[in-house]
């Protein structure tokens, strides 16, 4: 197993926000964490990420003990963010933010920031455009292109599909499928549960800082409860996911 959170507890102050959650990923694996508002999702990966302590519980990454390792160690080690609300630097050029993501390593990353450009054809073309003057999904995507210049083992995605619309979501889940096919791993976080579980292989569900369910994420998309709950109350799915990734690198210019 590639990374193990096991039976964390944190807090905000006095209030419990994850009360004993455990998630494993495997390596080549796409896991997602769905839930409600609230329910601890983001919590999760910035516990994972270094970014929240925790009370008590043991993250192990890589087969170490990460727990109390410093967040940059963590990306050091392996670990990619890309963060809830992208955290792209708004007065740096989109080709600037993208080496700051390598900012942890030393020697060439040129192969890895062609495969990026490679990846997303609109960040080549918007490589001297200022981040801040990017569109929502253009963002999104530098974000994710700037979490893979630090080569991550594992990529830990905080609803990439937030505030984007249907088409752009449809984008950046296929690459993220593109990204995973090429030998990442994947852990996300999403409110859009029906797309999340259609990407993933297994799915945990999150309800008021606790895992209610676990399972492979088709089995999920045709579970009743899932399906009222998160599914738009048993709309259920379409087709099932591409995943030879075949259309993800070129993919048109559709604005978000
Ligand atoms: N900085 C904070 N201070 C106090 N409480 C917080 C803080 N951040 C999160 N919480 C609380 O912790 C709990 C879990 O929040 P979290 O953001 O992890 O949920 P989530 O599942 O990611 O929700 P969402 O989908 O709305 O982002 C919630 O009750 C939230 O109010």
């Amino acid at each position: 197993m590639l990374l193990e959170i096991k039976d964390i507890h944190v807090h905000y102050g006095k209030i419990a926000a994850l009360k004993g959650i455990s998630v494993e990923v495997n390596e080549g694996e796409i896991v997602t964490l769905i839930g409600a508002n609230g329910a601890g999702k983001t919590t999760t990966l910035k516990t994972i990420s270094g970014l929240r302590g925790l009370s008590s519980g043991t993250i192990t990454f890589d087969g170490k003990d990460i727990s109390k390792l410093p967040g940059h160690k963590r990306v050091m080690a392996g670990l990619g963010q890309a963060p809830e609300g992208r955290g792209v630097f708004p007065g740096m050029t989109v080709y600037d933010n993208l080496l700051m993501g390598a900012y942890t390593r030393s020697g060439d990353f040129g192969d890895d920031l062609a495969e990026v450009f490679e990846l997303f054809p609109r960040l080549a073309e918007r490589k001297t455009q200022m981040g801040g003057t990017m569109s929502g999904g253009e963002q999104q995507m530098l974000a994710i292109g700037r979490a893979l210049m630090a080569k991550p083992k594992v990529l830990l995605l905080d609803e990439p599909s937030m505030g984007l619309a249907p088409l752009m979501v449809q984008q950046i889940f296929s690459i993220i499928e593109e990204i995973n096919r090429r030998g990442t791993t994947v852990l996300l976080v999403e409110q859009n549960a029906q797309q999340a579980l259609k990407l993933a292989h297994r799915a945990y569900v999150l309800e008021t800082g606790k895992v209610v369910k676990s399972a492979p994420a088709a089995d999920l998309l045709d579970d009743p409860d899932v399906q009222a709950a998160y599914l738009g109350g048993g709309l259920g799915h379409d087709a099932p996911p591409e995943r030879d990734g075949a259309e993800s690198r070129d993919v048109p210019g559709e604005q978000a």
